[in-house]
């Protein structure tokens, strides 16, 4: 049987791709650099996944930032406000994904969202009135020559024309249907010009067709492709969804012309049902995602080799290639870099390479599959693979938390009072200017704070100089603080290498990696922790650091926390356990924290949900049963404890919060500050619309990107708040955490900040005067 790979991790196995970019961003590296340090990476992927034997190995699947970005620059979908900074194609690309700032312009960065259900995060293309939709580049083209000229016929990969469609923002008054024909032309074309390079196949990656969808859609996605493939000559083409079912145009895609369509059956199990229900086209190869590209466990072949099986019953063997479920991005290079987390747990885990060798591996033994079913000795790679489940539960369950949980009861996830009556008291107890100006947590990750950490964990210097260290940083962060006249202060989370991973190594339960890095959004990576165990707090984790800075200042410091879903969702998972299960055992943990934070004198204590929206299922009706059901009540739980003097703030970021608003309200914050800055403040017309009652801090500015925002700009967000929020129940604050600017920015933009904040106050005061005047 043939194999396919969707996607590659590109960052490179140290970050390779992550250092060389910002090495020409500080104007450190030449373009030429980058450039070739980016071919080896390209070179580097394809030849492991030659070498595991790999069908079908992607290109195009690599990107200097970001993929959609691409093909928003192959498509020439290019606003002009870029374009006319007159910058060369690389910095016009770069100035569309990071803002720009300089000689030429002062441009913000396009706006930036969740990749479906991951931590990966996109940018947004934006197409406006009169730019014509045409084919204005060579990319594709040329990395598939690139890995031609080394001897390797590979699959080039595109985000395909419907899920583009659907993804671009636009700012015209025109629509994704309005587009369609012209959108059809340029997928024609960029056929063409594979066919005239030899390709076999070339993958067209539809996401887009995992959600709802309505009958207009499914009639776009089908004059799309009747277009698309109308002139279509040798080269075949893989329709490849992910991250869930095709069940709204699943008979559609059997009527189109393609030659492949790629069906994931990890996060789609409704997928195999409908090939029950309809069968499945002769004239077409199914790429059976079935090695998950998502979880970081050993496949089980006994039930892949089942649903291989259960699916040659409709598909003949010829008919299937086996593929991953999505993309491989979402997971780490290998584990082969491993040395502290022992065999034992080494050989329970497939990153990256690991799947490849798995879907080889898998393949042959489905190719044998009735030789497998009929022998007397099963293959070795079979023996083995069982062998390894049959060593049961990895970690043996903790009888306290286990009980813990169980006992839970309705009363647990309630805090008393009600939310109106707690403002009252917090508004008497914290005597805050009207908007109270805060940030986020972090401050800036500078390279000192990263060597401090890397010289403590590698045992060069000693604790007490590790944490003499972030005690200076603390203080100056305090004093800067106070010098730019903030009214909450925070410590700075300099102690911290993410805001999940840390709380990772803290808490029991959790194993953590040393090389696992996967990439969030353009060169930024994580590293997220593994659930292995039952999860529970050993120890006060934030308290020390907390309590230093508090005693540094008369003003309140926010205590800083991550919420039980962020952690649960930026972890892997699992998969012997609910959801539901992890996620309370991970509030039980924090909920201490909580505790022992008020308990020593936190008067204000911010518990980040940034990931709260990222699981939401894709498909609206499977909201409730499969998650908010348990994802809020975990919130409620971890803050149901404290007194009503105690402030409690939650921040979410980058994602679409409008349709669960009523949910995130339900989490029952004092404060809740948003990500809004980068999509020009749409929220808060819906926080109007609906009548939000929490207190809330939509972010005044976008801080993923390098540019400083003016006074003038930062005012008119916060004036346009006002107009439509209750002042009273408005912070201002800038959209997510400090830590990846340096130091001159971030003075530079809380010093306008702050000031903008201090006369849109003084302007909404003598407003309120005059009226009084008046009256
Ligand atoms: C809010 N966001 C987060 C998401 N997911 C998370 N898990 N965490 C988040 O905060 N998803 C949505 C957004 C995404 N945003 C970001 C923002 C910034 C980063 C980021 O800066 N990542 C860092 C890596 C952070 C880290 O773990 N650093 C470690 C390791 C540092 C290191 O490289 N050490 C070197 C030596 C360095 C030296 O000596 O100078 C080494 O050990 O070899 C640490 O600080 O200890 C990044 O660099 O990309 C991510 C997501
Ligand atoms: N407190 C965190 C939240 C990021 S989402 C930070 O400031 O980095
Ligand atoms: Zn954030």
């Amino acid at each position: 049987m043939q194999t396919s790979v969707i996607g590659y991790p590109r960052i490179g196995v140290n970050r390779e791709l992550k250092f060389a970019s910002e090495r020409y961003f500080r104007g450190e590296g030449s373009k030429e650099q980058l450039l070739q340090e980016a071919a080896r990476l390209r070179l580097t992927h394809w030849q492991v996944q030659k070498q595991h034997g790999i069908t079908y190995i992607p290109s195009n699947d690599f990107s200097l930032y970001d993929g959609v970005l691409d093909t928003a620059c192959l498509l020439n979908i290019i606003p002009a406000r870029y374009r006319d900074l007159g910058l060369d194609s690389l910095e016009t690309y770069y100035a569309m994904a990071r803002g720009y700032q300089g000689k030429r312009g002062d441009v913000k960065a396009l706006a930036m969202k969740k990749w479906y259900n991951t931590n990966y995060h996109y940018l947004v293309p934006e197409l406006e009135e009169g730019v014509e939709i045409r084919l204005a580049g060579t990319k594709p083209f040329d990395e598939f020559l690139e890995a031609k000229q080394q001897g390797i016929r590979t699959k080039p990969v595109l985000p395909g024309a419907f899920t583009m469609l659907k993804l671009i923002k636009y700012s015209g008054g025109k629509q994704a249907a309005d587009y369609a024909a012209d959108m059809a032309e340029v997928y024609k074309e960029i056929l063409a010009r594979f066919e005239a390079l030899g390709a076999e196949w070339v993958q067209f990656d539809e996401p887009e067709l995992v959600r709802d969808l309505t009958a207009e859609e499914i009639e776009l996605l089908c004059d799309l492709y009747g277009k698309i493939l109308s002139a279509k000559g040798r080269v075949k083409v893989l329709l490849q969804t992910y991250f869930g079912d095709v069940r709204d145009v699943y008979q559609a895609l059997l009527g189109l012309p393609c030659d492949g369509i790629g069906l994931d059956f990890v996060e789609g199990a409704e997928n195999i049902n409908l090939i029950h229900q309809y069968g499945w086209a002769q004239d077409k190869i199914l790429f059976a995602g079935i090695v998950s590209g998502k979880n970081i466990w050993r496949n089980r072949y006994r039930e892949s080799l089942d649903l291989i099986a259960e699916l040659n019953r409709w598909v003949p063997h010829e008919q299937m290639v086996l593929s991953t479920s999505c993309s491989l991005l979402h997971v780490p290079y290998t584990v082969r870099h491993e040395q502290q987390l022992g065999e034992e747990v080494c050989r329970h885990l497939a990153f990256a390479e690991e799947k490849l060798a798995e879907l080889t591996e898998l393949a042959g033994l489905a190719a044998g599959l009735k030789e497998i079913e009929d022998a007397a000795e099963l293959p070795e790679a079979y023996v083995r693979n069982e062998a390894l489940f049959a060593e049961g539960n990895r970690a043996a369950p903790n009888p306290a938390v286990r009980a813990k949980t169980a006992s839970l009861t309705a009363a647990d996830f309630v805090r008393l009072p009600a939310a109106s009556e707690r403002a009252e008291i917090q508004r008497a107890r914290f005597k805050l200017p009207l908007l109270p100006t805060t940030t986020i947590g972090s401050f800036p990750q500078t390279a000192e704070v990263r060597k401090n950490r890397t010289a403590y964990r590698k045992g060069r210097i000693s604790e007490e100089q590790y944490r003499r260290f972030n005690q200076e940083k603390i203080a100056a962060c305090i004093a800067l603080q106070e010098e730019l006249g903030l009214d909450v202060l925070v410590h700075g989370e300099y102690e911290r290498n993410d805001m999940v991973e840390y709380f990772g190594e803290c808490l029991d339960g959790f194993l953590f990696t040393e090389q696992g890095w996967v990439q969030s959004y353009g060169t930024r990576c994580v590293k997220p922790p593994i659930i292995w165990g039952d999860v529970s707090r050993a120890r006060p984790i934030t308290v020390e650091y907390a309590v230093y800075a508090k005693g540094l200042t008369n003003k309140p410091v926010k205590g800083m926390l991550t919420g039980p879903v962020t952690i649960l969702n930026w972890s892997f998972p699992r998969e012997d356990l609910p959801a539901s299960e992890m996620a309370y055992q991970i509030a039980l943990a924090i909920r201490e924290e909580v505790l022992d934070l008020e308990a020593h004198g936190i008067e204000i204590i911010q518990i980040d949900e940034a990931a709260l929206r990222e699981k939401l299922p894709l498909r609206r009706s499977d909201w409730h049963c499969e998650y908010l059901d348990w994802a809020i009540p975990a919130f409620r739980l971890v803050h149901s404890g404290v007194k009503p003097e105690t402030q409690i703030h939650t921040h979410m970021c980058y994602s679409e919060f409008a349709d669960i608003l009523q949910e995130i309200e339900a989490m029952d914050a004092d404060v809740i500050s948003f990500e809004a800055s980068r999509s020009d403040l749409a929220l808060i017309d819906v926080l109007q619309e609906t009548g939000f009652q929490t207190a809330v801090g939509p972010g005044v500015y976008d801080i993923h990107s390098p540019r400083i925002p003016g006074v003038d700009e930062l005012k008119e967000a916060i004036l346009r708040m006002a107009e439509k929020l209750p002042a009273e129940k408005l912070w201002v604050n800038p959209d997510c955490g400090l830590k990846t600017r340096n130091e001159a920015e971030v003075r530079g933009s809380l010093q306008h900040m702050v000031q903008a904040a201090r006369e849109v106050r003084k302007l909404l005061i003598a407003d309120e005067h005059r009226r009084d005047a008046l009256v």
